[in-house]
């Protein structure tokens, strides 16, 4: 890929062409704010797409706009001849593409995609080049899609660090109603309590309020735009939330033994679906053994660790740190093959370090 096109530079747009720019690709920016498009350029990620569009069509362009713009956005730039293949970013997929047909959109060189990776705030300073790095790609390629049209999206994805996933538009949208845009509205709405807490209550508040509340921050339009445009699929993991809401509630005020059984039922049910939410490689969390490991707070001993576990011939597959400041030890958790755990664990305390378990 010699030259792309990106049209929309807000968080997506502009981190897309960073990621690009950082593997020498050339990249011309649009947007319709020309503040958002001069940061964007500053940033380094391209330069401004000349008015009368490029001198010959660019290898692909990327449309990073609000959902209901991609439709419109998409036929002005085949209009414009601006490149050979299109993709848009927008967290919903079967509308805007119903839009695209209806508009009469070409939809053979256009390549729905989605990647799943984002952040709590908006706008091109925000952007990061690193985003995508690790992140699945969704591609949604219609009937009519040609295959090279879709092998130019998957070069643009893999260039970015990420692994394309092909699926259903439809499948796609019911997908994220799951496991992102319902999130957000539930994130909202337990954000919103906070409006009226006292300083008591925020001077309490702790790493799990933050957690999650963390995403509820996002920008109010965008998400609009995103859960208009995937409103049924929404809706129904929303009721399904708002029951077991209403009958926790119901339990808590009964208060019996039996109540509260019902819901240690729910919180299990939590404890199982928290667990299946895939880990690194997208593999499942629980693929891996947790080595725990009490640490000294000392310089130097995270990389002793380290060695370690290479000199036991084990791959670190993640780890994870859990220490409160002002304590003279922490708990670092290893997460390595489960055949490895033990000759970890053994070489470890050879070491000297306290492996419980
Ligand atoms: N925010 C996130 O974490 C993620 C967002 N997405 C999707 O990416 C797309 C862009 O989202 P963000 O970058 O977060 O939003 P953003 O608000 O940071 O950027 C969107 C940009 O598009 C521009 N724009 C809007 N309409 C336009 C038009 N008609 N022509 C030219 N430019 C136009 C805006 O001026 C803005 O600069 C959305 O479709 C969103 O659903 C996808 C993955 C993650
Ligand atoms: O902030 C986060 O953790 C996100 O998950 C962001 C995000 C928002 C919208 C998307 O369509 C995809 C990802």
């Amino acid at each position: 890929m010699r030259r792309i096109v990106v049209i929309g530079t807000g968080l997506i747009g502009t981190s897309i062409a960073l990621a690009m720019r950082g593997r020498g690709v050339e990249v011309l920016l649009s947007d319709r704010d020309g503040a958002c498009l001069d940061l964007a350029v500053q940033l380094g990620a391209g330069t401004p797409l000349p008015d009368d569009g490029p001198d010959e069509p660019a290898d692909l362009a990327v449309l990073a706009v609000p959902p209901a713009a991609v439709a419109p956005v998409l036929l002005e730039a085949q209009k414009h001849g601006l490149a050979r293949v299109y993709t848009d970013v927008a967290s919903v997929k079967a509308l805007p593409l119903r839009e695209a047909a209806v508009l009469g959109c070409d939809l053979t060189t256009f390549v729905a995609g989605h990647p799943l990776a984002g952040r709590e705030r908006s706008g091109p300073a925000a952007a990061r080049a690193d985003l995508f790095l690790g992140r699945t790609w969704a591609l949604c390629p219609a009937g009519d899609t040609a295959p090279e049209a879709v092998a130019v999206v998957e070069a643009l994805a893999t260039a970015c660090g990420a692994r394309t996933l092909t699926v259903d538009a439809a499948e796609h949208d019911r997908a994220v109603a799951l496991v992102s845009h319902s999130p957000h509205v539930v994130s909202a709405a337990m954000a919103a309590r906070l409006r009226g807490a006292d300083e008591v209550a925020l001077g309490l508040a702790g790493q799990g309020v933050r957690d999650v509340t963390r995403i509820a921050a996002g920008d109010p339009r965008l998400w609009v735009g995103i859960l208009t445009a995937n409103a049924g699929p929404v809706a129904d993991v929303l009721d399904e939330v708002a029951t077991d809401l209403a009958v926790a509630a119901a339990l808590l005020r009964d208060g019996s033994d039996g109540a509260m059984d019902h819901v240690a039922g729910l919180l299990t049910q939590g404890n199982e679906g928290t667990s299946r939410i895939p880990g690194k490689h997208g593999g499942r969390q629980s693929r891996y053994a947790v080595v725990p490991v009490v640490l000294p707070d000392r310089p130097g001993e995270l990389a002793l660790l380290f060695q370690a576990a290479g000199v036991a011939g084990v791959n670190i597959e993640d780890v994870s740190i859990e220490h409160s400041p002002g304590l003279a030890v922490g708990v670092v958790e290893l997460s390595v093959e489960p055949a490895a755990a033990g000759r970890l664990a053994d070489e470890l305390r050879a070491r000297g370090w306290s492996v419980p378990g």
